[in-house]
């Protein structure tokens, strides 16, 4: 597994595509489109989204110059197209847009896995379309068209795993468009991707998700009661565990080797605190806290050093154009 790599972007050049498509119109694909016309770094935005109702509401948003009913009709003459669809949709898609994807197009992606989506996309890339893979680590819990926000990606890293065989300058030239968006790329493989994100996003998630299931299964605790006495930490746990439900259906089922493994050692940890517990050993417990709290503290501090995101903050909390 090779380490992760800072990208170099081309010389600020705008705009930076004449022609955007986005697949998707959802919470990426709407805030990729205000970022880039905020910052003047694409000529035209195309879209396209599946549903007949998110395209009429794009078009009331405003955020495309074109929301096109076909994605054949999005797609041509882009030079380009990222796939902003849940994970579990990108094959079809792929599919469907291969024959009218221009030749020396850039495509991309913004999916939260992906060496899985790599293979899926990799069997229809026709020979000159240039994939470079990408995620945002940016977002909310809110999904859809009204959920985009020009600043999201501001301060956030964005992750490209291009294979060896894509010319660098190609790219550079998507590393500029992030950059431009405001966050800092970085490069890595995707197998490294999938492992630190199955760590610090998808793991997190699954015990979020988990957590609020265990409130809501506790009859002797009400529903009011969990929402009046909520602390901070469980109303964390909520707020994530409120994210889009097919998203995340398709993260844990095309990640699931790293999910898996990380899950099991989480098991593990969480059997020696339980231990702990039980046993009384507060000795074990406070060395336990310190150790974590010092993780904390050393995120904080690079981040101060950096400007790098605090990872505890990803998302915003709301809309802000
Ligand atoms: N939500 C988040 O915080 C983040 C999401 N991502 C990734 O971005 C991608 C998009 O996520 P969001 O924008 O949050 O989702 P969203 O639910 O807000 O938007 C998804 C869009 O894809 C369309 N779509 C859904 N199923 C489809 C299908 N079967 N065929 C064609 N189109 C379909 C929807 O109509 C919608 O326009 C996902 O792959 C996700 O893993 C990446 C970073 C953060
Ligand atoms: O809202 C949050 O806390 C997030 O963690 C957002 C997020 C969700 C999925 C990603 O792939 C990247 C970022």
């Amino acid at each position: 597994m090779s380490a992760p790599s800072a990208i170099a972007p081309a010389a600020a050049q705008r705009p930076v595509y004449a022609r955007m498509a986005l697949l998707g119109l959802g919470l990426i694909g709407s805030s990729m489109a205000w970022a880039a016309r905020r910052g003047g770094l694409v000529g035209e935005i195309a879209g396209h989204a599946r549903s007949a109702a998110t395209r009429e509401r794009a078009r009331e948003l405003g955020f495309c110059d074109r929301v096109c009913d076909s994605p054949a009709e999005a797609v041509a003459g882009a030079d380009l197209v990222v796939l902003c669809v849940p994970v579990g949709a990108i094959e079809a898609v792929m599919a469907e847009i291969a024959p009218h994807l221009a030749p020396g197009a850039t495509l991309s992606d913004v999916g939260s896995v992906k060496a899985e989506l790599i293979a899926a996309v990799r069997p229809h890339l026709p020979e000159g379309v240039h994939f470079v893979p990408g995620h945002p680590l940016a977002g909310t819990e809110h999904s859809g068209p009204d959920a985009g926000f020009a600043e999201l990606f501001e301060k956030r890293f964005c992750i490209l795993t291009p294979g060896d065989e894509v010319p660098e300058d190609a790219i550079a030239r998507l590393a500029a468009l992030w950059e431009g968006m405001g966050s800092h790329v970085e490069r890595m493989t995707p197998e490294h991707h999938d492992l630190v994100l199955a760590v610090t996003s998808h793991v997190p998630h699954a015990i979020a998700y988990t957590m609020v299931g265990v409130a809501d299964d506790l009859a002797r605790v009400s529903d009011s009661e969990v929402i009046r006495y909520s602390a901070a930490g469980f109303r964390d746990f909520t707020r994530i565990a409120a994210s889009d439900p097919t998203m995340w259906r398709d993260v844990f089922l095309n990640n699931r080797e790293a999910v898996l493994d990380i899950l099991g050692r989480f098991s593990e940890e969480l059997m020696m605190v339980r231990r702990a517990i039980r046993t009384g050993d507060g000795d074990w417990l406070h060395a336990y806290f310190t150790r974590t709290r010092a993780i904390r503290r050393g995120i904080l501090e690079a981040g101060q050093d950096t400007d790098a995101p605090d990872f505890g903050r990803l998302g915003r909390p709301g809309p802000k154009r």
